[in-house]
């Protein structure tokens, strides 16, 4: 049965507040102030990364929140909610879903991802599963994750390495599973938003577009400066 926490999700945009050491908004009162400014935007949820963010958001705000602690271990590529420690953080924490790394690729210590999610199934924790491919998906379902998402598109060394989100993921995997399957990696605009929608995402996840100023900032300028590369604006008004 799916969890009641998906009814607020549905259809919802989710907002992914998250900001890394040596990023000017790293710390969690400024993703606590990103937050606020999501819910008041409309909002349905929020996605975060580490135990102390998604305090700070659940003191902001009265969203449910998404968290993931991404840490890296030295014998894995895997850095979303490795193991059973990052679990026991963010659910010490209150977050209402947790996000794990679920792709194929090796795991620290040798755990397996069938491990991690009885684990987390054991302290009731609702699963979501960061996925990159279509096999992924099929496979986290099986283990019974609550939901998949398309996070980790372009992310693993084998899978399609696009531009643009992965549409086509998110078609295939609506169309086998059963369980909620949420767009989220590379989602830059609203037009995108809805077209995952119709593709059949449950809910839509954006991040940077929403909450990186300094690549927003950075996709203005370089636009403008090909602009002017290219024509020069000779006839503008000085
Ligand atoms: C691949 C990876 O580590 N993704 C992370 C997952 O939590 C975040 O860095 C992304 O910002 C998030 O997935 C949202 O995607 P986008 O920022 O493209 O809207």
């Amino acid at each position: 049965m799916r969890h009641p926490i998906f009814e607020q999700l549905h259809k919802g945009l989710i907002v992914s507040c998250q900001a890394l050491e040596g990023e000017p908004l790293f710390g969690a009162s400024h993703m606590a102030k990103m937050a606020k400014a999501a819910e008041m935007g409309g909002a349905a949820a929020i996605r975060a990364n580490s135990a102390g963010d998604v305090r700070a958001i659940r003191a902001e705000t009265k969203l449910p929140v998404i968290g993931l602690v991404k840490r890296d271990y030295p014998d894995s590529e895997v850095y979303i909610t490795p193991t059973a420690k990052e679990v026991d953080e963010l659910l010490e924490a209150g977050a209402d879903i947790i996000a794990v790394d679920a792709t194929g690729r090796p795991r620290p210590d040798g755990g397996t991802l069938e491990d991690l999610v009885s684990y987390m199934k054991s302290r009731d924790a609702v699963i979501m599963a960061d996925i990159s491919t279509l096999a992924e998906a099929v496979y986290a379902a099986a283990l019974g994750v609550d939901c998949v998402s398309t996070t980790m598109s372009g992310y693993t060394g084998y899978s399609p390495q696009l531009t643009e989100p992965d549409f086509g993921l998110v078609r295939g995997a609506a169309l086998q599973l059963s369980v909620p399957v949420i767009a989220e990696g590379r989602i830059s605009d609203p037009a995108q938003a809805v077209k995952a929608l119709e593709e059949g995402a449950f809910a839509v996840v954006v991040g940077t577009a929403i909450t990186r100023p300094q690549v927003i900032t950075s996709r203005y300028v370089d636009q403008i400066r090909k602009a002017v590369d290219r024509n020069g604006f000779e006839s503008a008004h000085f």
